[in-house]
């Protein structure tokens, strides 16, 4: 091994992770997600992994950018935006349109290249980080602390995906009632320790939300909570819920959809709002800051570029007097990974982060990741601090292989269409 950062290949993995059958507005998850595996090789002999969507428009556009990659150096960070900007976007397929229904905000798409771009950054960065004997955190300036928190990430869910659905099974069982819920809950607390909850909302009619949250607080008193419904609610609605659990939110989530909506009920309540929905790119900042729409922005390392770029978004949210935390889909160890490792050398990071992690039952490490009294602690070993298990990468991209092509997009509406023929996606506000 030396020390030539130079990168000679990139090989890139799509792979089919199975989930659960988690609820949401938009429908349900389908019982396998795509995701794409990024590695970088260097001529010093090193590999870097990175993680991010797999869908295909993504994959169409990681293609080509990775073929721009070759010769240059894992360490040339700032060029992966210039790179990628060289790459053509149909934009037809993604100018104001919405990815999964919205559940990541309006789709652009400079936010389509901002999202490949950082499967590659925490790629170049692992295998820098090994090349120089550092982990990925010091690359960023250094941990400020030794471990991230995160909270348990709550979900209606059916026991089972629809019957005659391949799919792995699960143990979590069903969750569509505030006992339900609960039993999740603690089942989480024990599992991982822990300590802070969100409820992933906008399911059921909201009188029946509160009542889970309501049961939540009298199963763990004192303890964080939030309610994320994907801005399901109008205004009036968002008002009313913010009135009655106003006493045991830590935040409310996007209540209402958009900056303006936002605004509205942030005028009117004293309970915070936030976001992964109105506050998506650098260029939504300005609006929903002056307007004082969103008092904690959940950002995603995924769209926003990658683990710098967050660095940067969080300095934004410190200027302007706005708290930051993590936003999570579906994801894989190398993301959490990753995460840990940015949210680490964030210091205005004052809400644990939110993670599907628990959710996934495979992996693509040799190792899986873990969390105890809630958190997960921070590697100090070179680069990620994670190790590709390529057995496994080569099972979970078989099946990919072996899709016909229906879960190569995720979409919860058309997996919810096999419980429910008649189901289509929600018109907002849904209540
Ligand atoms: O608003 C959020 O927190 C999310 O969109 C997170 C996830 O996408 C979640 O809603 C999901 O996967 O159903
Ligand atoms: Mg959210």
């Amino acid at each position: 091994m030396t020390r030539d950062l130079t990168i000679t290949e990139v090989r890139l993995t799509p792979i089919l992770v199975a989930d659960p059958p988690l609820l949401n507005t938009q429908g349900v998850h389908q019982p396998y997600t795509p995701r794409l595996i990024v590695e970088v090789v260097t001529a010093g002999g090193v590999t870097g992994v990175g993680e991010t969507y797999g869908d295909s428009k993504y994959l169409e556009l990681a293609r080509p950018f990775a073929d721009k990659l070759v010769g240059r150096q894992v360490s040339d960070l700032n060029a992966l935006f210039v790179v990628a900007d060289e790459v053509a976007v149909d934009r037809g397929r993604v100018e104001n349109q919405v990815d999964v229904g919205g559940l990541r905000g309006v789709q652009t798409a400079d936010k389509l290249r901002l999202s490949v771009v950082s499967g590659f950054e925490v790629a170049c960065l692992d295998a820098l980080g090994k090349a120089l004997g550092l982990p990925v955190h010091a690359l960023l300036g250094g941990k400020l602390r030794d471990q991230v928190e995160y909270s348990a990430y709550l979900f209606y869910k059916w026991a089972h995906h629809p019957a005659g659905v391949a799919c792995e099974k699960d143990e979590w069982g069903a969750a569509v009632d505030p006992a339900g819920v609960v039993e999740q809950a603690r089942k989480f607390t024990e599992r991982y320790g822990f300590t802070s909850f969100k409820l992933k909302g906008g399911v059921f009619p909201p009188e029946e939300e509160i009542a889970a949250v309501r049961a939540l607080a009298e199963a763990f008193p004192g303890h964080p909570l939030r309610l994320d419904p994907n801005g399901a609610w109008s205004v009036e609605t968002s008002l009313k819920v913010a009135q009655e659990l106003g006493d045991v939110l830590e935040y409310l989530e996007d209540p209402a959809l958009g900056t303006p909506a936002m605004a509205e009920v942030a005028a009117k309540t004293d309970v915070p709002l936030a976001t992964n929905m109105c506050v998506t790119t650098f260029t939504e900042i300005q609006e929903a800051f002056t307007k004082g729409a969103v008092q904690v922005v959940l950002s995603d390392h995924h769209y926003w570029g990658g683990l710098r770029n967050t660095r940067e978004l969080a300095a934004m949210c410190r200027t302007f007097g706005v708290g930051v935390s993590m936003h999570s889909n579906t994801h894989l160890g190398i993301s959490l990974a990753a995460m840990t490792h940015v949210a680490s050398t964030v210091p205005n990071l004052h809400h644990a982060c939110d993670s599907h992690y628990p959710w996934q039952s495979e992996d693509v490490l040799t190792e899986r990741l873990t969390f105890e009294d809630g958190s997960v602690k921070v590697s100090d070993a070179p680069g990620l601090g994670v190790e590709l298990d390529r057995d496994k990468l080569a099972f979970l991209h078989q099946r990919w292989l072996d899709d016909d092509g229906r879960l190569r997009d995720r979409d919860d509406a058309a997996a919810m269409r096999i419980a429910d023929p008649e189901w289509v996606t929600p018109t907002v506000p849904r209540w």
